[in-house]
């Protein structure tokens, strides 16, 4: 059995002294007078050297027993002069002997492959690290060498929502066509994929270990936003190293809330000058690790109660199919979004992201199944209760044009086919409506979801105008949620209560939450946060 990896060694560590806290050790220059010996004849740069080695001492012999790694910036060593890097080295060495944390080296390298391989050696071999902080910006090639081959058992931070104020510059530009999505988030999602990639390369060189995550994520305390969106696209396994804590004004609170898993667990919390500049940086440690495992305890009393709620739903494997593909797909995403009606929501689907060929294929098959499956869409006779298919300009068009489609090829179901057009053509075939011939016919409206039901509330009147009978509405989605919270109604409530028609979705919210619950891929964050949404605004 080889030495456990980075990623167990902390869980190790923080399960046995029940703790989530890593002190930072950065000897700044300002910090080092107290530590200066009057009897140090040698230059300025071995003197600082000297006290910078007593400063991490007194640093490391003071709050080991309540940390669970110890984080010193290379940076800080690096500007002693050639003896700085041995000063760091000597420290390690330290807290390897005298303690049993985990030393990770705060270094942010990020190069091209063969030099990441010189810096990768520099911190494990030279330094004799467990663990460093990377740079991801020059992808995967720079970041694999730290964790992968012969550096499988260690692990790496990469920098994906940092601290400072200056994240916002760069880390938190919007970088897909709808805005959705930030460059941090795609970090946060790159982490996880690397993190299997690199076990994938190099398997766990431990065999006692469940292939333990090979990298995590640096999103300052700063930021509890950015700590909740990171985790919902990292998952749950992942750690998250939150610095900004203390001089940088980070909300202890706040962070772990945003940031812990359901287990309570997942994040590392590094204090640096708020321990090393405290009257006693023992006593101060201790506190620090108390607060957070307060807010760890609030975690679990909260997922306690959201798992022990009554809002379990049946899933049919039509609407677990079609969740899958929708993710797949990148039209459903989970992550933390913004309405139009102001709410924070913990999902968002766009059914205009179907853009392929197989994709709408599933589509087609799903609404037809959901049509198939609903009792009333279909007769006791097993028969459907409408004659045609009508999609509304210009969406349910194509939509249309597919449950058509998927209903005659999957049930033989040849029904008609008709749409509108937004504007009358004054030639050939004029008017307004296309394809099937409406009047006196029982009519299906297919779209893809309901916002407020104005669109089909238009095709409504419009096939009463031209004497047809609308009989029912099939969507993709329901979000069933109130539309205010003076309105117990849902979107699609008040549209069948209005209209006295039924309308039929191929899931909704309730299925998301069951999806999320069976599901290995998403963590239970996510489904507390799904719940939670549920909770506040579901009908
Ligand atoms: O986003 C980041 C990444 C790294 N750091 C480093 O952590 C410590 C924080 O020091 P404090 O004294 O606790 O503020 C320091 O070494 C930074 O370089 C960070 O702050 N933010």
């Amino acid at each position: 059995m080889t030495h456990p990896s980075f990623f167990t060694l902390l869980s190790n560590r923080s399960q046995s002294i029940n703790s989530l806290l890593c002190v930072g050790l950065d000897p700044h220059k300002s910090e080092l007078a107290p530590f200066l010996t009057n009897n140090d004849t040698t230059d300025e740069d071995s003197a600082l050297c000297t006290a910078a080695y007593s400063f991490c001492i007194h640093l490391i012999s003071t709050t080991h027993p309540h940390c669970i790694a110890y984080k010193p910036n290379a940076a800080f060593f690096e500007c002693l002069g050639h003896q700085g890097l041995a000063t760091l080295k000597r420290v390690v060495d330290y807290i390897h002997q005298e303690t049993a944390c985990v030393v990770l080296l705060d270094v942010k390298r990020g190069d091209i492959g063969s030099t990441a391989e010189a810096y990768a050696m520099a911190c494990y071999e030279g330094l004799e690290g467990e663990g460093v902080t990377l740079s991801p910006l020059m992808g995967w090639d720079s970041v694999e060498p730290f964790v992968t081959g012969k550096y499988a058992n260690k692990g790496a931070f990469i920098l994906c929502k940092t601290s400072n104020p200056g994240s916002n510059d760069l880390l938190a530009t919007p970088i897909s066509d709808n805005n959705q999505i930030s460059l941090y988030e795609k970090i946060a999602t790159l982490c996880k994929e690397w993190s299997q990639k690199a076990a994938s390369i190099t398997p766990s060189p431990n065999t006692q270990e469940n292939e333990p995550p090979r990298l995590g994520l640096v999103v300052g305390a700063t930021d509890p936003t950015a700590l909740s969106k990171a985790r919902a696209a990292a998952g749950p396994n992942i750690w998250i190293l939150a610095p900004g804590v203390g001089a940088q004004g980070g909300d202890l609170d706040a962070a772990c809330m945003a940031g812990l898993n359901d287990e309570g667990t997942g994040m590392l919390i590094p204090v640096s000058r708020g321990i090393s500049r405290a009257k006693d940086p023992g006593l101060e440690a201790k506190r620090l690790k108390e607060g957070i495992n307060a807010a760890r305890e609030k975690v679990l009393a909260k997922r306690k109660a959201v798992t022990s709620d009554d809002t379990s739903a049946s899933i049919a494997p039509y609407q677990k199919d079609f969740i899958e593909f929708s993710l797949e797909e990148n039209v459903l995403r989970f992550g933390s979004f913004v309405l139009k009606s102001g709410r924070t929501s913990p999902y968002f689907f766009n059914a205009g992201l179907f853009s392929s060929g197989s994709a709408l294929f599933k589509l087609g098959k799903a609404y037809a199944a959901s049509i198939m499956a609903s009792d009333e869409l279909v007769d006791t006779n097993g028969k459907v209760t409408f004659d045609i298919v009508f999609g509304p300009a210009y969406k349910g068009i194509s939509l249309g044009a597919l449950v058509c489609s998927a209903l005659y090829a999957d049930y033989g179901i040849d029904s008609g086919f008709a749409y509108n057009r937004k504007e009358a053509k004054d030639h050939g075939e004029g008017g307004i409506l296309v394809g099937a011939s409406i009047a006196n016919k029982r009519i299906l409206i297919v779209d893809d979801v309901i916002t407020a039901g104005t669109a089909i509330r238009e095709s409504f009147d419009l096939l009463k105008e031209c004497n047809a009978t609308p009989v029912g509405v099939s969507i993709a989605l329901d979000r069933a949620e109130k539309r205010s919270l003076d309105d117990p109604l849902s979107a699609v409530q008040a549209v069948a209560r209005d209209l006295e028609i039924p309308v039929v979705s191929i899931v909704a919210l309730p299925q998301l939450q069951e999806f999320l619950r069976n599901s290995a891929n998403y963590g239970d964050d996510v489904l507390r946060q799904v719940s939670e949404y549920r909770s506040q605004y579901g009908v």
